[in-house]
């Protein structure tokens, strides 16, 4: 098994955008009874990294993520954001949120979405209109300022949720399953999008998903989890080039099969083919 944690010295970086430190996190239920969701999880996101988290279902993929976002707390280890507590983080807003469900507000338009956060934090209303239109024109929804949520297909709805979690130029993202709603065509789509997004941000991400694939041509470096207690079974480092060079033409490209494959491997590790929850398309 390779540690996931790399040092801050290791990568030459400042700060990094997420440490994961000796981290357990055990539920309990009813009647005492505990259920280990993670176990002896280290992990390092460094500054402008992109990291995917994936693993059978239940592994605590999610759980993990939430306790990135101090959504919840372990309970034992440190989460650290940017150097500051997870708690900390949250409260300055270091990160921006986006899961599964878009999550938008029927009420009000994609520019009243993508300004609420703005909007809560006191923002100003020039700033704020200016700001939305930057990142209407980085999502390319400028035309549909005005619509509403119900007028939007999946995958439109799923970028306005992006543009509003980037609105205050989060230096890291947290994204559970975005895609996983979409259908195959959107969810490509929308993949080279983010990968386009994160590259001219530069913001770092730690990205949940069920999708091998999607994991490759997404990601920096793939963490593979084994299933309870969810430990980190193994870190893959894609080498697939910086996100400008990850173009369409990449998922046709040799490479990507190659880490396709190793991530599979890695994943099925000790169990035999088919692990309920994971993706190979
Ligand atoms: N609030 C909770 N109370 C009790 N158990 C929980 C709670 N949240 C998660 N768990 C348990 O922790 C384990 C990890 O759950 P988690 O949702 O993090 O897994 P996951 O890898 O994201 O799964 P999936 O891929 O199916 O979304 C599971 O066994 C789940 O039942």
């Amino acid at each position: 098994m390779s540690d996931a944690s790399v040092t801050t010295e290791e990568r030459g970086a400042a700060v990094p955008a997420v440490q994961v430190a000796g981290v357990d996190k055990i539920f309990v239920g009813k009647k005492k009874s505990t259920v280990t969701a993670l176990e002896s999880i280290d992990l390092t996101v460094a500054p402008g990294e992109f990291v995917s988290l994936i693993g059978p279902s239940g592994c605590g993929k999610s759980t993990l993520l939430r306790l990135i976002a101090d959504l919840d707390t372990p309970t034992v280890g440190t989460v650290t954001v940017f150097g500051k507590s997870a708690r900390q983080a949250r409260i300055d807003q270091e990160y921006g949120i986006a899961f599964q469900q878009a999550g938008l507000l029927p009420w009000r338009t994609v520019t009243g979405n993508i300004e609420l956060p703005l909007e809560l934090h006191g923002v100003a209303g020039a700033a704020r209109r200016s700001r939305v239109a930057e990142l209407l024109t980085l999502v390319g929804l400028s035309d549909f300022a005005e619509s509403y949520p119900d007028q939007l297909s999946g995958g439109m709805q799923q970028r306005v949720a992006i543009a509003r979690a980037l609105a205050e130029s989060p230096r890291l993202l947290l994204m559970d399953e975005p895609f996983g709603a979409l259908d195959e065509m959107t969810r490509e789509r929308m993949q080279t999008e983010l990968v386009r997004i994160t590259g001219e941000t530069g913001a770092a991400v730690v990205f949940v998903t069920h999708s091998i694939p999607e994991a490759v041509y997404l990601s920096n470096r793939v963490v593979v989890m084994s299933p309870r207690p969810g430990r980190i079974r193994d870190v893959l480092t894609v080498s697939l080039g910086t996100a400008l060079e990850r173009t369409e033409e990449l998922r046709e490209n040799e490479a990507f099969f190659e880490n396709v494959s190793k991530v599979r491997e890695l994943l099925h590790g000790e169990a035999p083919v088919g692990i309920r929850g994971v993706e190979t398309r």
